[in-house]
């Protein structure tokens, strides 16, 4: 059994931790590999956010003639040819996953890459399964970077049926005429969007009345308004049963006008993820873990058992890279630096959702707030009333903040509307940095008559005391 000075396994957020700090500690990385071509380097370089945005802008190029319309130009989309968006994608992608792995494998004298599966046998020791066979290693320090996956819901038949999810779909060898998504949060949303703009017909299925539904209210209706308009949209379902047909599957649907029935070629399964901590039979090293898998950590990140750290998807409750990338942070201080430990900051934690429209949202949602009983008034300003709204033509974006009304600090902002997770951005660093609403509007220029005026009008917008 070989020891090292340090284990790193998974190598999304967890590949960024070694630098030349490192370089005279004897480290083992260990990767089983992501996707249906077990690549190196984590979710979001394979088949998470970067290829999906990279389908996304290609999407929203591909709606162009949607927007000419409302402007008084007649575009027509002529063709879509998938294998060349597909390849340009993995061209890339590939590449670098590639070149990441002959990085750490064959450039890094102090580390040793094992590819495969991890799995404890005891307190810091691990027995990984390599192409040549199981391999025990043990180490002094461990961190989990393992992520997680997707959920498979239990519907009869499921298992008879050939089904995608986002470790594949990105791949797939042609586009199907009709694609049925099952899930309407983020991966739903976002699938949506790209594959219908490229000639998909998509039919949507959720369980809930709303797309989007952890949103705040007012953006997720207005999402799932503009949602109907678009794509085949089913909420209210239960799956009852699923099954294979002559050109793919077809689902049973239980909803509000009783049973149904959708067929489509090919079937998206979006209904969230799991932590991969069984994976790594955590029990086994006295690591606990909470009732949805999630390995518990402090805020500096470490786990119940000594000498063993955890950060991003598979410990974090924000599924989210930024936050994976942050955590990965303070987990290679407090390795450098175990007397000084640092703290994680999951204070204003942003997301957005590249659908269309888009999607932005920091901080508390109104519905948050009344049930925390947090003090608030709220100020909402359309895009429609901004001039670089008129220059658009956009009729259903919006920007929604919350803020306390003695202090005018902010406590919540959500955009849904073009360029909403850039337009966002100063919204995000006035509440990180505690710049109160009037201060941030006039204390600035704000750049005529560009797209951030919908901030501006919105501040203005608010009802303080
Ligand atoms: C379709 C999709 C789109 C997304 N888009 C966005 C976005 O736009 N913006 C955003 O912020 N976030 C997005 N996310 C979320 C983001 O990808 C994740 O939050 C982030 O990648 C988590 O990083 P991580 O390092 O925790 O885990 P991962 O990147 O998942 O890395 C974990 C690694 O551990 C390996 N591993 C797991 N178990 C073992 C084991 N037992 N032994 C060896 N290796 C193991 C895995 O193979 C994997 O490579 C998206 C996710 C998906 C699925
Ligand atoms: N832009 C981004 O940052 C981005 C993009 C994609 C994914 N992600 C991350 O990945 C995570 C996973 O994404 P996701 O969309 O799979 O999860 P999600 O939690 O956002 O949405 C899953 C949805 O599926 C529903 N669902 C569960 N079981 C179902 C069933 N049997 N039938 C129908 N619906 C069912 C849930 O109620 C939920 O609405 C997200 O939470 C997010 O953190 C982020």
């Amino acid at each position: 059994m070989r020891h090292f000075d340090l284990i790193i396994i998974g190598t999304g957020s967890g590949n960024a931790i070694l630098d030349e700090r490192f370089a005279d500690w004897d480290v083992a990385v260990v990767e089983k590999g992501v996707g249906s071509h077990a690549s190196y380097g984590g979710t979001c370089l394979n088949v998470g956010c970067i290829p999906t945005k990279m389908f996304v802008h290609t999407a929203d190029v591909a709606n162009a003639p949607r927007s000419g319309e409302r402007l008084g130009v007649g575009l027509r989309l002529d063709e879509v040819r998938w294998p060349e968006i597909r390849d340009r994608v993995f061209g890339r992608i590939d590449t670098i996953a590639e070149s990441g792995k002959r990085f750490r494998r064959d450039e890094n004298p102090n580390v040793t890459l094992y590819e495969g599966l991890a799995r404890f046998t005891a307190p810091r020791e691990l027995s990984v399964e390599t192409p040549g066979g199981p391999t025990t290693i043990s180490a002094d320090r461990v961190v989990l970077a393992a992520g997680g996956r997707p959920v498979i819901p239990e519907i009869p038949g499921i298992d008879n049926v050939d089904y995608h999810t986002s470790d594949s779909v990105m791949r797939l060898e042609r586009l199907p005429e009709h694609m049925i998504i099952l899930g309407t949060g983020f991966i739903g949303a976002e699938f949506a969007h790209i594959f219908s703009a490229l000639g998909v017909r998509v039919t949507m299925v959720g369980r809930s009345g709303r797309v989007l539904r952890n949103e705040d209210t007012d953006v997720s209706e207005r999402f799932t308004e503009l949602a109907a308009r678009q794509w085949d949209l089913r909420p209210n379902r239960r799956e009852t049963g699923v099954e294979p047909t002559e050109s793919g599957v077809r689902l049973h649907l239980d909803g509000p006008e009783g049973a149904e029935i959708v067929e489509g070629q090919t079937l998206l399964v979006a209904t969230g993820r799991r932590p991969n901590s069984d994976l790594l039979d955590t029990a086994a090293a006295g690591i606990e873990t909470a009732e949805n898998g999630k390995i518990k950590v402090d805020s500096t990140q470490r786990t119940s058992a000594e000498g063993v750290w955890a950060l991003g998807d598979i410990s974090s409750d924000h599924e989210l890279k930024h936050v994976a990338n942050h955590e990965e942070r303070v987990v290679q201080h407090n390795l450098l630096h175990p007397e000084e430990p640092v703290e994680s900051d999951h204070r204003f934690v942003p997301h957005a959702v590249f659908s269309d429209p888009q999607i932005a949202s920091v901080g508390l949602t109104e519905q948050q707030a009344v049930e925390r009983g947090v003090r608030h008034v709220t100020a909402t300003q359309d895009y429609g009333g901004i001039a670089y709204g008129w220059a658009m033509e956009d009729t259903t974006g919006f920007a929604k903040l919350l803020a306390d009304p003695s202090t005018g600090k902010l406590l919540g902002a959500h955009i849904i509307g073009p360029q909403a997770p850039t337009v966002i951005q100063p919204l995000i660093q006035a509440m990180a940095f505690g710049i109160d609403a009037r201060s941030m509007a006039r204390g600035q220029y704000w750049i005529h008559p560009a797209m951030p005026e919908l901030v501006e009008n919105a501040l203005l917008g608010l009802p303080l005391d």
